[in-house]
Protein backbone atom coordinates (compact mmCIF):
# COMPACT_ATOMS: atom_id res chain seq x y z
CA UNK A 1 0.00 0.00 0.00
CA UNK A 2 1.34 3.30 -0.94
CA UNK A 3 2.71 5.74 2.46
CA UNK A 4 0.58 8.67 2.97
CA UNK A 5 2.34 11.47 4.61
CA UNK A 6 -0.31 13.36 7.12
CA UNK A 7 0.21 16.80 9.02
CA UNK A 8 -1.50 16.58 12.56
CA UNK A 9 -2.54 20.52 13.15
CA UNK A 10 -3.02 20.12 16.99
CA UNK A 11 -6.01 21.86 18.39
CA UNK A 12 -4.08 21.61 22.10
CA UNK A 13 -1.08 23.01 21.05
CA UNK A 14 -2.06 25.82 18.81
CA UNK A 15 -4.52 28.33 18.59
CA UNK A 16 -7.34 27.20 15.61
CA UNK A 17 -6.14 30.18 13.77
CA UNK A 18 -2.55 29.05 13.91
CA UNK A 19 -3.05 25.57 13.44
CA UNK A 20 -5.67 26.71 10.09
CA UNK A 21 -2.83 28.38 9.13
CA UNK A 22 -0.57 25.31 9.39
CA UNK A 23 -2.74 23.19 7.69
CA UNK A 24 -3.02 25.50 4.80
CA UNK A 25 0.61 25.49 4.39
CA UNK A 26 1.10 21.90 4.78
CA UNK A 27 -1.25 21.33 1.99
CA UNK A 28 0.67 23.24 -0.07
CA UNK A 29 4.26 21.24 1.11
CA UNK A 30 2.29 18.16 -0.10
CA UNK A 31 0.86 16.70 2.96
CA UNK A 32 -1.62 13.67 2.01
CA UNK A 33 -3.96 14.59 4.78
CA UNK A 34 -4.69 17.11 7.94
CA UNK A 35 -5.45 15.75 11.08
CA UNK A 36 -7.18 17.48 13.91
CA UNK A 37 -6.82 16.33 17.97
CA UNK A 38 -10.49 16.40 19.13
CA UNK A 39 -9.94 16.89 22.89
CA UNK A 40 -12.43 19.15 25.90
CA UNK A 41 -9.19 19.28 27.81
CA UNK A 42 -5.61 19.01 26.41
CA UNK A 43 -2.39 17.37 27.81
CA UNK A 44 -0.32 20.15 29.12
CA UNK A 45 -2.00 23.15 31.16
CA UNK A 46 0.54 26.08 30.04
CA UNK A 47 -0.31 27.38 26.42
CA UNK A 48 -2.49 24.99 25.77
CA UNK A 49 -5.68 25.45 23.65
CA UNK A 50 -8.66 22.83 23.04
CA UNK A 51 -10.60 24.34 20.26
CA UNK A 52 -13.53 21.97 19.16
CA UNK A 53 -12.07 19.87 16.61
CA UNK A 54 -15.73 19.54 14.22
CA UNK A 55 -15.77 23.58 13.68
CA UNK A 56 -12.11 23.35 12.57
CA UNK A 57 -12.49 21.08 10.31
CA UNK A 58 -15.03 22.85 8.37
CA UNK A 59 -12.95 25.84 8.21
CA UNK A 60 -10.14 23.86 7.24
CA UNK A 61 -11.68 21.96 4.78
CA UNK A 62 -12.90 25.12 2.91
CA UNK A 63 -9.81 27.42 3.30
CA UNK A 64 -7.59 23.83 1.47
CA UNK A 65 -8.04 22.29 -2.15
CA UNK A 66 -7.66 18.36 -1.97
CA UNK A 67 -6.16 17.09 1.28
CA UNK A 68 -8.43 14.60 3.24
CA UNK A 69 -9.09 15.37 6.73
CA UNK A 70 -10.13 13.50 9.41
CA UNK A 71 -10.31 13.79 13.75
CA UNK A 72 -7.55 11.84 15.79
CA UNK A 73 -9.66 10.87 17.01
CA UNK A 74 -13.40 10.86 18.04
CA UNK A 75 -14.76 9.36 21.11
CA UNK A 76 -18.36 9.10 20.59
CA UNK A 77 -19.73 7.21 23.57
CA UNK A 78 -19.61 9.93 26.34
CA UNK A 79 -19.71 13.91 25.97
CA UNK A 80 -20.48 13.40 22.30
CA UNK A 81 -23.99 11.17 21.16
CA UNK A 82 -23.15 8.67 18.37
CA UNK A 83 -25.81 9.77 15.75
CA UNK A 84 -24.48 13.18 16.41
CA UNK A 85 -21.03 12.10 15.28
CA UNK A 86 -22.53 10.27 12.47
CA UNK A 87 -24.62 13.21 11.55
CA UNK A 88 -21.82 15.92 11.86
CA UNK A 89 -19.60 13.56 9.61
CA UNK A 90 -22.09 13.01 6.72
CA UNK A 91 -22.42 16.59 6.47
CA UNK A 92 -18.74 17.43 6.11
CA UNK A 93 -18.39 14.37 3.73
CA UNK A 94 -21.71 15.72 1.89
CA UNK A 95 -19.49 18.83 1.17
CA UNK A 96 -16.73 17.97 0.52
CA UNK A 97 -16.68 14.19 -1.34
CA UNK A 98 -14.13 12.05 -0.99
CA UNK A 99 -11.92 14.47 1.60
CA UNK A 100 -12.87 13.65 4.90
CA UNK A 101 -13.02 10.23 7.27
CA UNK A 102 -13.44 9.96 11.32
CA UNK A 103 -11.21 8.03 13.88
CA UNK A 104 -12.96 6.67 16.57
CA UNK A 105 -11.45 5.22 19.67
CA UNK A 106 -12.87 4.59 23.53
CA UNK A 107 -11.71 7.95 25.26
CA UNK A 108 -9.41 9.74 27.76
CA UNK A 109 -11.08 10.70 30.76
CA UNK A 110 -9.59 14.84 30.47
CA UNK A 111 -12.34 14.92 27.93
CA UNK A 112 -15.05 13.19 28.95
CA UNK A 113 -15.09 13.45 33.00
CA UNK A 114 -14.89 17.35 32.81
CA UNK A 115 -18.52 17.39 31.49
CA UNK A 116 -20.17 13.88 32.13
CA UNK A 117 -18.36 12.70 35.56
CA UNK A 118 -18.52 9.27 34.03
CA UNK A 119 -15.20 7.02 33.49
CA UNK A 120 -16.40 3.53 32.67
CA UNK A 121 -13.60 0.62 32.60
CA UNK A 122 -11.12 0.22 29.16
CA UNK A 123 -13.82 -3.19 28.38
CA UNK A 124 -16.85 -1.11 28.93
CA UNK A 125 -16.00 1.62 26.63
CA UNK A 126 -14.27 -0.39 24.05
CA UNK A 127 -17.60 -2.13 23.98
CA UNK A 128 -19.96 0.82 24.16
CA UNK A 129 -17.59 2.35 21.05
CA UNK A 130 -18.57 -1.05 19.26
CA UNK A 131 -21.89 0.12 19.71
CA UNK A 132 -21.91 3.62 18.62
CA UNK A 133 -19.92 2.64 15.27
CA UNK A 134 -23.31 0.41 14.78
CA UNK A 135 -25.15 3.36 15.59
CA UNK A 136 -23.33 5.56 12.86
CA UNK A 137 -23.37 3.28 10.04
CA UNK A 138 -27.02 2.30 10.71
CA UNK A 139 -27.60 6.23 10.03
CA UNK A 140 -25.22 6.68 7.38
CA UNK A 141 -26.62 3.69 5.71
CA UNK A 142 -30.13 2.75 5.85
CA UNK A 143 -33.05 4.60 3.44
CA UNK A 144 -35.79 4.16 5.92
CA UNK A 145 -35.97 5.75 9.69
CA UNK A 146 -34.13 3.45 12.23
CA UNK A 147 -34.95 2.19 16.02
CA UNK A 148 -32.45 0.04 17.48
CA UNK A 149 -32.53 -0.63 21.24
CA UNK A 150 -28.49 -1.52 22.19
CA UNK A 151 -26.78 -1.65 25.40
CA UNK A 152 -25.97 1.77 25.69
CA UNK A 153 -27.63 3.94 22.42
CA UNK A 154 -30.89 3.99 21.21
CA UNK A 155 -32.53 5.34 17.78
CA UNK A 156 -36.61 5.88 17.53
CA UNK A 157 -37.46 5.99 14.13
CA UNK A 158 -34.09 8.23 13.26
CA UNK A 159 -33.06 9.39 10.16
CA UNK A 160 -30.46 11.09 8.83
CA UNK A 161 -31.61 13.73 5.72
CA UNK A 162 -28.08 14.51 4.81
CA UNK A 163 -26.44 11.68 4.03
CA UNK A 164 -22.71 11.33 3.11
CA UNK A 165 -22.33 11.15 -0.98
CA UNK A 166 -20.11 7.98 -0.51
CA UNK A 167 -18.80 6.48 2.58
CA UNK A 168 -17.00 7.58 5.07
CA UNK A 169 -13.64 6.18 6.11
CA UNK A 170 -13.86 4.79 9.55
CA UNK A 171 -10.67 5.03 11.56
CA UNK A 172 -10.22 2.77 14.91
CA UNK A 173 -7.99 3.30 17.60
CA UNK A 174 -6.33 0.04 18.74
CA UNK A 175 -3.72 0.93 21.27
CA UNK A 176 -3.54 -2.31 23.24
CA UNK A 177 -3.95 -6.01 21.63
CA UNK A 178 -7.64 -6.00 22.30
CA UNK A 179 -8.42 -2.30 20.81
CA UNK A 180 -6.17 -3.14 17.63
CA UNK A 181 -8.21 -6.38 17.60
CA UNK A 182 -11.37 -4.84 17.54
CA UNK A 183 -9.99 -2.22 15.16
CA UNK A 184 -9.65 -4.92 12.97
CA UNK A 185 -13.47 -5.95 13.51
CA UNK A 186 -15.51 -3.10 13.32
CA UNK A 187 -13.23 0.02 11.61
CA UNK A 188 -12.39 -0.21 7.59
CA UNK A 189 -8.45 1.00 9.02
CA UNK A 190 -6.07 1.29 12.28
CA UNK A 191 -5.19 4.11 13.84
CA UNK A 192 -2.84 4.10 16.96
CA UNK A 193 0.21 6.29 18.78
CA UNK A 194 3.66 6.04 18.58
CA UNK A 195 4.83 2.68 20.18
CA UNK A 196 8.04 0.58 19.85
CA UNK A 197 8.50 -0.48 16.27
CA UNK A 198 8.68 -4.22 17.76
CA UNK A 199 5.29 -3.97 19.40
CA UNK A 200 3.58 -2.44 16.46
CA UNK A 201 5.42 -5.07 14.14
CA UNK A 202 4.81 -8.03 16.33
CA UNK A 203 1.65 -7.07 18.56
CA UNK A 204 -0.62 -4.29 17.38
CA UNK A 205 -0.74 -4.65 13.86
CA UNK A 206 -1.14 -8.60 13.90
CA UNK A 207 -3.93 -8.42 16.20
CA UNK A 208 -5.87 -5.82 13.83
CA UNK A 209 -5.50 -8.36 11.13
CA UNK A 210 -6.45 -10.85 12.62
CA UNK A 211 -10.00 -8.97 14.07
CA UNK A 212 -10.48 -7.78 10.41
CA UNK A 213 -9.69 -11.38 9.24
CA UNK A 214 -12.19 -13.17 11.52
CA UNK A 215 -14.59 -10.08 10.57
CA UNK A 216 -13.99 -11.53 6.80
CA UNK A 217 -12.32 -8.42 5.65
CA UNK A 218 -8.84 -8.14 3.51
CA UNK A 219 -6.82 -6.80 5.97
CA UNK A 220 -4.07 -5.78 2.37
CA UNK A 221 -6.35 -3.42 1.79
CA UNK A 222 -6.76 -1.62 5.33
CA UNK A 223 -4.31 1.67 6.07
CA UNK A 224 -2.31 1.02 9.75
CA UNK A 225 -2.02 4.70 10.43
CA UNK A 226 -0.37 6.18 13.36
CA UNK A 227 0.03 9.21 15.56
CA UNK A 228 3.68 10.46 16.35
CA UNK A 229 5.00 13.32 17.42
CA UNK A 230 8.50 15.32 15.41
CA UNK A 231 10.41 17.81 16.43
CA UNK A 232 13.27 19.11 14.16
CA UNK A 233 16.25 21.29 14.93
CA UNK A 234 19.59 22.04 14.08
CA UNK A 235 20.13 22.01 18.48
CA UNK A 236 19.80 18.34 18.82
CA UNK A 237 18.76 19.44 22.52
CA UNK A 238 16.61 21.69 21.82
CA UNK A 239 14.58 19.65 19.38
CA UNK A 240 14.04 17.13 22.39
CA UNK A 241 12.38 19.56 24.58
CA UNK A 242 10.12 20.88 21.52
CA UNK A 243 8.48 17.54 22.07
CA UNK A 244 8.05 17.96 25.80
CA UNK A 245 4.36 19.50 25.27
CA UNK A 246 3.65 16.19 24.81
CA UNK A 247 5.39 13.72 26.96
CA UNK A 248 2.32 13.23 29.33
CA UNK A 249 1.38 10.48 26.73
CA UNK A 250 4.52 8.27 27.71
CA UNK A 251 3.09 8.11 31.38
CA UNK A 252 1.41 4.82 31.05
CA UNK A 253 -0.92 5.59 34.50
CA UNK A 254 -2.34 8.70 32.31
CA UNK A 255 -4.43 6.05 30.75
CA UNK A 256 -4.74 3.61 33.73
CA UNK A 257 -5.93 6.47 36.60
CA UNK A 258 -8.90 8.50 35.57
CA UNK A 259 -6.41 11.51 35.47
CA UNK A 260 -8.10 14.51 33.95
CA UNK A 261 -6.65 17.62 35.23
CA UNK A 262 -4.22 19.52 32.64
CA UNK A 263 -2.06 20.55 35.51
CA UNK A 264 -1.76 16.78 36.88
CA UNK A 265 -0.69 15.83 33.41
CA UNK A 266 2.02 18.57 32.99
CA UNK A 267 3.53 17.43 36.41
CA UNK A 268 3.94 13.56 34.61
CA UNK A 269 4.94 15.17 31.97
CA UNK A 270 8.00 17.72 33.22
CA UNK A 271 9.08 14.12 35.14
CA UNK A 272 9.47 12.38 31.59
CA UNK A 273 12.91 11.66 30.78
CA UNK A 274 14.68 13.23 27.64
CA UNK A 275 15.95 9.79 26.69
CA UNK A 276 12.02 8.35 26.79
CA UNK A 277 10.82 11.24 24.30
CA UNK A 278 13.79 10.71 21.96
CA UNK A 279 13.09 6.89 21.97
CA UNK A 280 9.45 7.14 21.52
CA UNK A 281 9.04 10.12 19.69
CA UNK A 282 10.96 11.35 16.40
CA UNK A 283 14.05 14.02 17.80
CA UNK A 284 16.06 15.19 14.37
CA UNK A 285 18.66 18.28 13.31
CA UNK A 286 17.64 17.92 9.74
CA UNK A 287 15.73 15.97 7.05
CA UNK A 288 17.72 13.36 6.28
CA UNK A 289 17.74 12.36 10.50
CA UNK A 290 13.81 12.60 9.73
CA UNK A 291 13.89 10.72 6.81
CA UNK A 292 15.29 7.90 8.83
CA UNK A 293 12.70 8.22 11.67
CA UNK A 294 9.89 7.67 9.52
CA UNK A 295 11.69 4.67 7.75
CA UNK A 296 11.62 3.23 10.68
CA UNK A 297 8.08 2.94 11.14
CA UNK A 298 7.62 2.24 7.74
CA UNK A 299 9.48 -0.79 7.73
CA UNK A 300 7.24 -1.80 11.33
CA UNK A 301 3.64 -1.50 8.83
CA UNK A 302 2.75 1.94 9.32
CA UNK A 303 1.61 2.66 6.17
CA UNK A 304 -0.34 6.61 6.75
CA UNK A 305 1.72 8.73 9.39
CA UNK A 306 0.05 11.68 11.13
CA UNK A 307 2.85 13.71 12.48
CA UNK A 308 2.36 16.33 14.76
CA UNK A 309 4.66 19.35 14.48
CA UNK A 310 6.17 20.12 17.59
CA UNK A 311 9.22 21.70 16.23
CA UNK A 312 10.48 25.06 17.92
CA UNK A 313 9.91 26.82 14.68
CA UNK A 314 6.99 24.82 13.27
CA UNK A 315 6.91 26.88 9.84
CA UNK A 316 10.36 25.61 9.43
CA UNK A 317 9.22 22.08 10.99
CA UNK A 318 6.44 21.92 7.76
CA UNK A 319 9.02 23.17 5.34
CA UNK A 320 11.04 20.59 5.33
CA UNK A 321 8.71 18.38 4.67
CA UNK A 322 8.95 19.57 0.77
CA UNK A 323 12.42 17.02 1.10
CA UNK A 324 11.14 14.39 2.98
CA UNK A 325 8.00 13.26 1.47
CA UNK A 326 9.45 12.72 -1.87
CA UNK A 327 11.90 10.46 -0.27
CA UNK A 328 9.38 8.45 2.14
CA UNK A 329 6.41 7.82 -0.47
CA UNK A 330 6.77 4.88 -2.41
C1 LIG B 1 -6.22 1.99 26.95
C2 LIG B 1 -6.05 1.09 25.73
O1 LIG B 1 -7.30 0.92 25.13
P1 LIG B 1 -7.49 0.92 23.51
O2 LIG B 1 -8.94 0.70 23.26
O3 LIG B 1 -6.54 -0.02 22.89
O4 LIG B 1 -7.08 2.37 23.12
C3 LIG B 1 -7.76 3.49 23.67
C4 LIG B 1 -7.56 4.71 22.80
O5 LIG B 1 -7.95 4.41 21.51
C5 LIG B 1 -8.37 5.86 23.34
O6 LIG B 1 -7.92 6.21 24.61
C6 LIG B 1 -8.36 7.07 22.40
O7 LIG B 1 -9.52 7.78 22.69
C7 LIG B 1 -7.09 7.93 22.58
N1 LIG B 1 -6.91 8.99 21.58
C8 LIG B 1 -6.10 8.78 20.43
C9 LIG B 1 -5.78 7.50 19.98
C10 LIG B 1 -5.08 7.33 18.80
O8 LIG B 1 -4.80 6.08 18.36
C11 LIG B 1 -4.64 8.42 18.05
C12 LIG B 1 -4.94 9.71 18.49
C13 LIG B 1 -5.66 9.90 19.67
C14 LIG B 1 -5.97 11.24 20.13
C15 LIG B 1 -7.25 11.31 20.88
C16 LIG B 1 -7.64 10.19 21.66
N2 LIG B 1 -8.76 10.27 22.44
C17 LIG B 1 -9.55 11.38 22.42
O9 LIG B 1 -10.58 11.43 23.12
N3 LIG B 1 -9.21 12.46 21.65
C18 LIG B 1 -8.10 12.46 20.87
O10 LIG B 1 -7.83 13.46 20.14
C19 LIG B 1 -5.45 -0.22 26.15
O11 LIG B 1 -4.32 -0.26 26.60
N4 LIG B 1 -6.22 -1.28 26.07
C20 LIG B 1 -5.79 -2.62 26.39
C21 LIG B 1 -6.47 -3.11 27.68
C22 LIG B 1 -6.03 -2.24 28.81
C23 LIG B 1 -6.62 -2.65 30.14
O12 LIG B 1 -7.52 -3.42 30.23
N5 LIG B 1 -6.05 -2.02 31.19
C24 LIG B 1 -6.31 -2.18 32.59
C25 LIG B 1 -7.74 -2.05 33.00
C26 LIG B 1 -7.97 -0.62 33.47
C27 LIG B 1 -9.42 -0.21 33.53
O13 LIG B 1 -10.34 -1.00 33.31
O14 LIG B 1 -9.65 0.99 33.78
C28 LIG B 1 -5.62 -3.38 33.17
O15 LIG B 1 -4.61 -3.79 32.57
O16 LIG B 1 -5.98 -3.82 34.23
C29 LIG B 1 -6.22 -3.52 25.24
O17 LIG B 1 -5.64 -4.63 25.12
O18 LIG B 1 -7.12 -3.13 24.49
C1 LIG C 1 -1.01 7.06 23.98
C2 LIG C 1 -2.28 7.78 23.59
C3 LIG C 1 -2.07 9.19 23.35
C4 LIG C 1 -3.29 9.90 22.90
C5 LIG C 1 -2.87 11.17 22.37
C6 LIG C 1 -3.81 12.28 22.35
O1 LIG C 1 -4.89 12.32 22.87
C7 LIG C 1 -3.23 13.47 21.73
C8 LIG C 1 -3.97 14.06 20.70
Amino acid sequence: MKTQIGYFASLEQYSPTDALEQAIRAEKVGFDSIWADDHFHPWYHENAQSAQAWAWMGAALQATKKAFFSTCITCPILRYNPAIVAQTFATLRAMYPGRVGVAVGAGEAMNEVPVTGKWPSVAERQDMTVEAIEVMRKLWESKEPVTFKGNYFTLDKAFMYTKPTDEVPLYFSGLGPKGAKLAGMYGDHLMTVAAAPSVLKNVTIPKFEEGAREAGKDPSKMEHAMLIWYSVDTDYDKAVEGNRFWAGCLVPSMFKYKVYDPKEVQLHANLVHSNTIKENYMCATNAEEMIKEIERFKDAGINHFCLGNSSPNVNAGIDIFKEIIPAVRD
